[in-house]
This record gives structure tokens, C-alpha cells and sequence, in this order.
């Protein structure tokens, strides 16, 4: 044991052998020829279908705890029920009924937020530690990821207890990474349309048509599994969460980091996903509203 493994969150992290599969994945080896691989054919896979999975990321004998840890912290989860199309848009009785836009679904978010998971949890330590953003960034090929300055939205347990679903949606951040803690009985399984819109043609007919579930060839099912790393570009590939069933709740640990430091969420997008606010989500929307009137910048 190093000087600075004292078993919590340590942003300064380079060997996690005690949580990370590292015979499999090295990271304290960065130039190791198994893990350059490894991250070479999670670039490929990125850049040709906008996800990655590292299988078995999390040691095996760690599934149990990291499923107990977030198990417990899922009693603590905030719910949000509301009917939104794959835009989060308002409805607009302008345009015609099969336009995806005015497809709405049911979406019920679940999540415990960062300032209730505590630095002794796997998942936290995971989600500071230096390893675990150089790899992360590699994958990648960006020069350097940050965790958000978000005190609630860095790091989420997404909760989807029975009946509930994620329906078909695009993220409005670059890339996500997650890691599945607890599989339910049935359902809960990630489907992905890869590259379905591009920054130039929306393809209302091809997303509508997935939506209504008429065109199933295009969607990808993942067979994801407690401790599997995935890494996802959500932008351009419309995906979502298939409705759970069971008393068993699906649960996902969320690591979000960004490209550029400081990232802090929308006051209202944050209170409407985690039915509060902090102060630094009221500061950094002062400073959004100084810039938008041209005080400052
Ligand atoms: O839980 C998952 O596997 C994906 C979640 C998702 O799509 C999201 O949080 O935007
Ligand atoms: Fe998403």
C-alpha cells in the first residue's frame, strides 16, 4: 500500500489494482502493448459507431461490493416523470403526426447525485483517480478531460427501478462513460442507432421510423454487464434504456467529464434532474446571464 492509498477518492490515483481488472487492463502501465490495444480498438470502435466497452473493467471480486455500495445509495435516488420526444422540444401541432418531434415518451430519470456518494465508494475513487482519466482520454483521442465542477452532475448513480424505461433520446454532451452496478431480472438493455443524424441532416424519417419501432435493423442491442466500461458519443446516435422489469432496479454509474474545466449545469435543467440546486449552480448562471447582456468577457 502507497503512502496515498488510504482507501478514499484520490484524485493523484495511478495504480487501481484493488478495484480495476489490471492483469486485463494495466493502467499503471500506460505503455503496456496490451492496453495500447486495448486502446487503439476502443478508438477504432468510437470513431466508427460512436461506442466502446472494456468488458470486465471492474476485478470480479469487486462486482458484489460496487452492487451492495450502489444499492444502498439507490434508496436515496430523486425521481422525475415527464413526457419528452428525442429533442426534449415542446410539442409543435404545426408539423405533421409522424414527425419525431411529436413523439412523446415517457422518461422517468432516477439519480443519486455526487455530494451523496461517498470518497470511500468504489465508483467515487474510480472517478477522481488520475488513471482513470487518462484512460478515459486516450480512448478518446482528446488531449485532456476534467471532471465537471458540478457538484452534483460529475459523478450519478442512474436509477431505473421496475416499469421504468430511458426512451429514445440524443445526449447533449460529447461523450459519457458508464459503468453498470446492478442488472435487473428483464429488460433494461441499451439500444443504439450509430450515426443516425450528422451535424447536417437530422433524418426525421429514418429517427421516426425507429421510434415507432418500424425500422429495427438499424438498432444496435447491447449486451451490457455489471463492470463493463462503456464509453458512448451520444450526440449523432439516438439510443435509450429499455423498460426494466422486476424487483431488481437497473444501476448505472455515470462518470461525466468534459473537454474544456469548470463545467457547470443549468440551473433549471438541474433542479428539474435532481429536484434541487447548489449555490454553484446559481453563481454560474449569474455569470452566463452577465455574459449573455455583455457585462463581462
Ligand atoms: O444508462 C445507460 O446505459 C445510458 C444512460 C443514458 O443514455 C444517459 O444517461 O443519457
Ligand atoms: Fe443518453
Amino acid at each position: 500500500m502507497s503512502a496515498t492509498d488510504h482507501g478514499l477518492a484520490n484524485a493523484e490515483a495511478l495504480d487501481l489494482s484493488d478495484i480495476v481488472d489490471t492483469e486485463r487492463y494495466p493502467l499503471h502501465r500506460p505503455d503496456d502493448p496490451g492496453l495500447l490495444k486495448t486502446i487503439e480498438t476502443a478508438r477504432v470502435h468510437l470513431d466508427r459507431e460512436g461506442c466502446a466497452v472494456l468488458r470486465g473493467f471492474l476485478r470480479e471480486d469487486r462486482l458484489e461490493r460496487v452492487r451492495e455500495e450502489s444499492a444502498r445509495m439507490a434508496e436515496k435516488s430523486f425521481y422525475n416523470t415527464r413526457e419528452v420526444n428525442a429533442y426534449f422540444t415542446a410539442d409543435d401541432p404545426e408539423l405533421p403526426e409522424r414527425d419525431p418531434r411529436r413523439l412523446f415518451m415517457t422518461r422517468t430519470s432516477g439519480f443519486v447525485t455526487r455530494d451523496m456518494i461517498t470518497a470511500d465508494t468504489l465508483i467515487h475513487r474510480l472517478y477522481v483517480s488520475r488513471a482513470m482519466k487518462l484512460l478515459v482520454q486516450r480512448c478518446l483521442g482528446e488531449p485532456r478531460i476534467y471532471e465537471y465542477a458540478d457538484p452534483y452532475a460529475g459523478l450519478v448513480l442512474n436509477v431505473l427501478p421496475d416499469g421504468t424505461e430511458q426512451p429514445w433520446h440524443y445526449d447533449t454532451n460529447e461523450f459519457i462513460v458508464t459503468m453498470m452496478t446492478q442488472q435487473s431480472e428483464n429488460g433494461g438493455v441499451f439500444e443504439y442507432c450509430p450515426n443516425i443524424r450528422t451535424p447536417r441532416d437530422e433524418n426525421y424519417d429514418g429517427v421516426g421510423a425507429v421510434i415507432r419501432g418500424e425500422r429495427t435493423e438499424r438498432v444496435q442491442r447491447l449486451d451490457l454487464r455489471p463492470g463493463d466500461l462503456q464509453l458512448f458519443k451520444g450526440r449523432f446516435s439516438l439510443h435509450r434504456v429499455t423498460r426494466v422489469e422486476g424487483d431488481t432496479p437497473r444501476l448505472t454509474a455515470i462518470f461525466a467529464y468534459s473537454r474544456a474545466p469548470d463545467v457547470v449545469g443549468r440551473l433549471e435543467r438541474t433542479r428539474q434532474l435532481y429536484g434541487r440546486v447548489a449555490e454553484q449552480h446559481m453563481l454560474a448562471e449569474e455569470r452566463r446571464e452577465e455574459r449573455a447582456d455583455g457585462l463581462i468577457d
